[in-house]
């Protein structure tokens, strides 16, 4: 059909909006529009009382509806359409994770371009202003031209053999710690950037926390121009990036989860880094793993696809175990005289026994290490996963704890100042005074217990007064531009012992930290979710990889301390042993048929009452189960309440969806889908959704 011998009037495109009904809507091409509708396109339609966007997903010659009533297209915005593997990308994904296609595709647009009125200025050129960030013009350091050594320029050679040969591949870049991963992928990005048109495309899980990857991408690419896409970033910013990917005006994207979806043209690659990250899933609203979609873009495109990480998650290396990934390994750390640390696992319960003394927390042979490591000018790290000061305050004559009235968590306890103390919810964010006493019994004497990250660092002050202590996490980030300078005085050598959450862990190529010392990950080894141990020694293995990164650092050394030594996490770190770690869960996994041995999604449900929200799912789950379509191979469990019932007065029930079959998953949740909206219209006020894959259960 073409444009010139149709009668406009009778063009229908059929447009996805952002709303919570699962459909399209059917509008008429405009007859005073210039050019033909296409799919991709994004255009302003009047929806109900409102004006909104929407991207065309159709475009038929006839309409179920009254062709008199219809609506008209009312604008098309001054873009080309969205490219054709985003399109297809956002219909798979609607399908996957059973959310309308407008929820999934109107939201990857900025929202500027989704504001008619700003479709003018977007269109002009910004005058740049100095922070802004926007695309770059990246320009080559002097002097940073490293030769790769041969097991680097060996994946090179692979990995651009690939690209020539224009198949889809999927490539686990694993390498040890400090072996050299970032430069080994941007050298080959660089080769495929001889060619001006091409486009690459490089995901990281925290952007704020990495302005080191930005720059040396940017050094790798001279003459490049590079956008970023994430949430640090202005709207106007965001949508210029985004629109200079889109044209294919821009080489390089480097962002966060939500770039997986950003329109290039010419895209070639997709580098994945620190591909187990937890930050690639979305928590809310379309809950989709962008590193899925990355490999999925990948093979629709049949372009490589490189995930790369020290501690690969269960699911990509059992992917490479069975070649449907290619494995690309890196044995031995890259900088010259670089050394792996030696890793202690230490018995706390043996220290104890042998009238060793141990201070808030941390034992005497951390603290005499940590004492050594200063006096030699060397910089020590001191993990401990829980900011705050003190994770609960406690009432020492009748037990009363600072729980938060609206969620089952209690209140963690933050000094604001040397007198002023906070008591906050990590959950909900509700934060008030600290009480001077307990509300319960009126006693005077309220004391924090447990220990957080500010304790420490008070604790490391006193004991060290010389010391310059930097504490990282997500208090001491917040504000804008925080992190980067709390960084760059670690790189610059302006700190002795840094303390932090897993934020000090993330990549970072610290030159002369040579002690780590782990103090309090016993915690994690009692939880119920599967995966809380492929999580600690991730975790553990990626804080210990901090140590020993260049000849700088010496001998380093990581101390680990626990009461469970034969735990199989400490296990498998004493030799940094990540396959053998990797195959022993697997093995279990395999034993009781858990993912990725089996594909799960959870059916949550929240009400102000939990019997409200376990009912609406029992309702569904039961007409679920005697649909005669409800596969055979699908197991629905019971609803129970979640391991945390109270957020935000909220609570919540879940209950698992498994199969062995990807596509009796698929159908099963199709079927959930259909009864939990017939359920809902009896119980309006539950609120439910389906997550496919979840990481926490
Ligand atoms: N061929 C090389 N010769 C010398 N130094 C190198 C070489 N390749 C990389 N390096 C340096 O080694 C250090 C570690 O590299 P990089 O940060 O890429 O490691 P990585 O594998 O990503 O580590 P991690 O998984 O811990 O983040 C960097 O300082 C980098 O500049
Ligand atoms: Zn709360």
């Amino acid at each position: 059909m073409s444009f010139e011998d149709k009668s406009p009037e009778k063009i229908i495109v059929q447009v996805a909006i952002d709303s919570p009904l699962n459909q399209l809507f059917d509008y008429a091409w405009h007859e005073d529009f210039a050019t033909a509708p296409q799919k991709g396109q994004i255009v302003q339609v009047s929806f109900g009382r409102q004006e909104c966007i929407g991207v065309v997903m159709q475009v038929l010659d006839k309409t179920d509806y009254d062709l008199e009533k219809i609506k008209k297209v009312q604008a098309i915005a001054p873009l080309q359409p969205i490219s054709s593997d985003v399109m297809a990308m956002a219909e798979f994904a609607a399908i996957y994770y059973q959310r309308p296609i407008g929820e999934v595709l109107i939201p990857s647009i900025p929202k500027m371009w989704r504001q008619k009125n700003k479709w003018e200025l977007l269109g002009k050129e910004k005058r740049l202003s100095k922070t802004s960030a926007a695309t770059k013009n990246t320009k080559a350091q002097p002097g940073n031209e490293i030769s790769l050594n041969e097991e680097q320029l060996f994946i090179v050679e692979k990995l651009w053999n690939q690209s020539i040969s224009k198949k889809f591949s999927c490539n686990l870049l694993q390498g040890i710690t400090g072996s050299g991963k970032t430069l080994t992928y941007l050298r080959w990005l660089k080769k495929i950037l001889d060619d001006d048109e091409s486009q690459v495309m490089i995901m990281v899980p925290e952007i704020n926390l990495t302005p080191q990857l930005e720059s040396s991408v940017e050094q790798a690419f001279p003459g490049k121009k590079l956008v970023v896409m994430h949430s640090g970033i202005t709207d106007r910013t965001r949508a210029d990036n985004w629109e200079k990917a889109h044209s294919g005006k821009a080489q390089i994207i480097l962002g966060t989860r939500m770039a997986v979806a950003t329109s290039a043209p010419n895209l070639k690659a997709i580098v994945v880094d620190e591909e187990h990250d937890l930050s690639y899933k979305q928590q809310e609203g379309v809950r989709y793993s962008a590193r899925d979609l990355a490999v999925w873009r990948g093979k629709k495109l049949n372009i490589p696809v490189v995930l790369a990480s020290a501690t690969p998650s269960l699911e990509t290396w059992f992917h490479a175990q069975e070649k449907r990934y290619e494995i690309l390994s890196l044995k031995e750390r890259a900088a010259k005289n670089a050394k792996p640390p030696l890793i202690q696992i230490l018995d706390l319960k043996q220290e104890q026994k042998a009238g060793k003394k141990n201070e808030h927390g941390i034992s005497e042979y951390l603290l005499n290490e940590l004492q050594k490591n200063i006096e030699q000018g060397r910089q020590s790290i001191i993990y401990i996963n829980r900011r705050g000061y003190s994770p609960v305050l406690n009432c020492q004559a009748c037990g009363w704890l600072s729980d938060c009235v609206k969620c089952s968590a209690h209140m963690v306890l933050h000094k604001i100042t040397e007198q002023k103390k906070n008591l906050c919810c990590h959950h909900c964010g509700v934060m008030r005074p600290v009480q001077k006493v307990c509300p319960d019994c009126g006693n005077t004497d309220l004391s924090p217990l447990g220990k957080g990250t500010q304790k420490i660092e008070e604790f490391l002050s006193e004991r060290f007064p010389k010391a310059k202590i930097l504490r990282i996490d997500a208090d001491t980030t917040r504000t804008k531009g925080s992190a980067e300078s709390l960084f760059s005085e670690i790189h610059d050598g302006d700190a002795d012992i840094i303390v932090g959450t897993q934020m000090i862990a993330k990549g970072h190529d610290y030159q002369s930290v040579s002690l780590v010392g782990v103090i309090d990950a016993d915690a994690s080894l009692f939880s119920q979710d599967f995966r809380a141990s492929e999580r600690l020694f991730a975790q553990l293995m990626q804080v210990a990889g901090r140590a020993g990164r260049s000849e700088e650092a010496g001998e380093s050394k990581v101390i680990i301390q626990t009461n469970y030594p034969e735990a199989s996490p400490y296990k498998y770190l004493r030799h940094a042993d990540v396959d053998g770690f990797l195959e022993e869960i697997k093995n279990e996994r395999q034993l009781v048929g858990l993912p990725p041995f089996s594909y799960q999604a959870l059916v949550h449900g929240e009400h102000k009452t939990l019997v409200q929200a376990i009912d609406m799912l029992k309702d569904a789950s039961q007409l679920a189960k005697s649909d005669k379509i409800w596969p055979a191979n699908a197991m629905l469990s019971d609803v129970i309440p979640r391991a945390m019932v109270r957020i935000a007065g909220k609570e919540r029930a879940q209950m698992l969806v498994e199969s062995e079959s990807r596509q009796d998953l698929q159908k099963s949740i199709e079927i959930l889908q259909h009864y939990l909206t017939e359920a809902h219209t009896k119980r309006k006020g539950v609120g439910w959704y389906i997550e496919r894959d979840p990481i926490s259960i």
